[in-house]
């Protein structure tokens, strides 16, 4: 078991070249949001926007449209139903399952046109989906982001058994493409690689509808950007929950927008700390 350090996310946040453009810092797809859940999509996009991706798109229920374009104007839009070969192409990295409720078909779509490049990071009801409909991982890049529940039903691990860390590899084994597991609770695990890595910052601040939706754009907009996918993951989760226990010094609760609100200030500083350590090296990258 490793501490998911403040170290290990400022090592990844480096500041950015001065000759970059959106093209340098990844498109992300995401994917979800029915009728009813639009809201997890909205909080999905506004946290990858925040965290610095060059290009966010929404492919979502249509009545999600004019919700997105007024909340977040950098995010384009399109509907989860037409075709989507062409963006998912198009996109470095994908986010499933937000709010997605039972919309199979799209899940899918989607998998079949992922490749073995791309990052997927499958969330809420897409694991939920995978879970009822005995749906195999595609080959690709894959992050699974489930609370304990989802766990359960994908994974097949009982909750009572998810802190056992053996358990949990037990059951990642049978998971192929290896995915990287983010198993989220009051003690969010990550499972990467031979490593298991414990976060012990956070609290019950954060239990609150969105938490997650908010996590997921976050490990989209750094899977974008930073590489290599594990350490990225890694650096978003951290942050996350980093952020959250700053505002909660002066909150009761930290709701998700505000943390996704506070993403790009935290991220500076991390950027800062990696110039303060290593300016020569910096100044070459620039
Ligand atoms: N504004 C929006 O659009 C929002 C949209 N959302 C989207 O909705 C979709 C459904 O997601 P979901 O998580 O709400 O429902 P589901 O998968 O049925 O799990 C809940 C069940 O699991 C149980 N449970 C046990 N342990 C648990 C744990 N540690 N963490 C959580 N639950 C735990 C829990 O137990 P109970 O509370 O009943 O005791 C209950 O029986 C998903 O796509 C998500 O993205 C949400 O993000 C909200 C805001
Ligand atoms: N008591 C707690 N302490 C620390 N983190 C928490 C606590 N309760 C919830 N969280 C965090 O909030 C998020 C909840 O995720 P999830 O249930 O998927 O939310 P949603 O689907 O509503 O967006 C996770 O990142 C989880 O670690
Ligand atoms: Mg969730």
């Amino acid at each position: 078991m490793i501490n998911l350090s403040h170290n290990l996310a400022a090592n990844i946040i480096t500041p950015r070249k001065k000759d970059s453009f959106k093209g340098n810092y990844g498109h992300v797809l995401i994917v979800g949001g029915n009728e009813n859940l639009g809201g997890a999509v909205i909080m999905n996009a506004q946290a990858a926007v925040q965290s610095g991706a060059g290009l966010v798109t929404v492919a979502t229920d249509m009545s999600n449209k004019t919700a997105i374009h007024a909340r977040l104007p950098e995010v384009m839009v399109m509907d989860f139903r037409q075709d989507l070969t062409k963006a998912v192409q198009k996109a470095d990295v994908v986010l499933i399952g937000s709010g997605l409720g039972e919309e199979l078909s799209v899940l899918q779509n989607v998998f079949a046109q992922i490749n073995a490049e791309q990052t997927l990071i499958i969330d809420g009801s897409a694991i939920t989906m995978m879970a009822e409909h005995n749906l195999s991982l595609p080959n690709a890049q894959v992050v699974l982001t489930p609370h304990q529940m989802e766990w359960q039903r994908f994974g097949e691990v009982p909750i009572a058994n998810q802190s056992m860390e053996d358990a949990n590899w037990e059951a990642l084994v049978n998971i192929k493409p290896e995915p990287i597991l983010v198993l989220k609770s009051s003690a969010t695990q990550v499972y990467l690689e031979d490593d298991m890595y414990q976060l012990s910052i956070g609290g019950p601040y954060q239990a609150t509808g969105g938490m997650g939706d908010t996590l997921a754009g976050m490990v989209a907009g750094f899977a974008a950007q930073f590489k290599p996918l594990g350490p990225a993951v890694l650096a978003a989760v951290y942050c996350h929950s980093a952020i959250a226990e700053e505002l909660s010094k002066k909150a009761y609760v930290t709701l998700p927008s505000k943390i996704a609100e506070a993403i790009p200030a935290f991220m500076q500083r991390l950027a800062e700390e990696t110039v303060a350590k290593d300016p020569v090296d910096t100044k070459q990258e620039e």
